[in-house]
């Protein structure tokens, strides 16, 4: 089954986005490309909410978010209940996102990683699977803030 994936940055994000649509593509991913389109300067909370909302609203499965640092979209993702927002800076972050906290959407800080690493988080973020166990328990706490 060929998973979609929502991509979303801002003008820090955009010289990464390219690279991260080539890599989900390798991978056989499809992307649903919800902007920015240029290098010109935009906020980024319309990107982490617009990912998140096609999530939500069942457009794609899964997301990949990118800001400069990566904190201010990720923290807009996350204030979707649908969305699992994870900021990896690394591979391994990437593969434990997927693997204990079923992360539905990788995000990546483009002024604080280069391409090899963002490559490879993507790599990790797509095909890691969800271990489950204990760890359906806590993910399922985490849609319960008062549990
Ligand atoms: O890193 C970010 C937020 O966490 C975003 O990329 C913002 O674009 C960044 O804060 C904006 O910086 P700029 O000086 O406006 O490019």
């Amino acid at each position: 089954m060929t998973l979609t994936v929502a991509l979303g940055c801002d003008h820090a994000g955009f010289a990464l986005k390219d690279l991260v649509i080539a890599e989900l593509q390798a991978l056989g991913a499809e992307v649903l490309d919800l902007g920015a389109y240029s290098t010109a300067s935009v906020d980024y909370p319309s990107f982490g909410y617009a990912v998140a909302k096609a999530i939500a609203d069942g457009r794609a499965t899964r997301g990949v978010a990118i800001c400069g640092s990566g904190i201010g979209i990720d923290i807009a993702a996350n204030r979707n209940p649908a969305a699992r927002a994870a900021l990896c800076t690394s591979a391994q972050m990437a593969q434990l996102a997927r693997s204990h906290n079923d992360a539905n959407i990788l995000v990546l800080g483009a002024r604080l990683i280069g391409p090899d690493v963002a490559r490879a988080c993507v790599q990790a973020f797509m095909t890691t699977p969800f271990e489950g166990g204990r760890h359906q328990r806590r993910v399922d706490m985490l849609g319960n803030p008062d549990c």
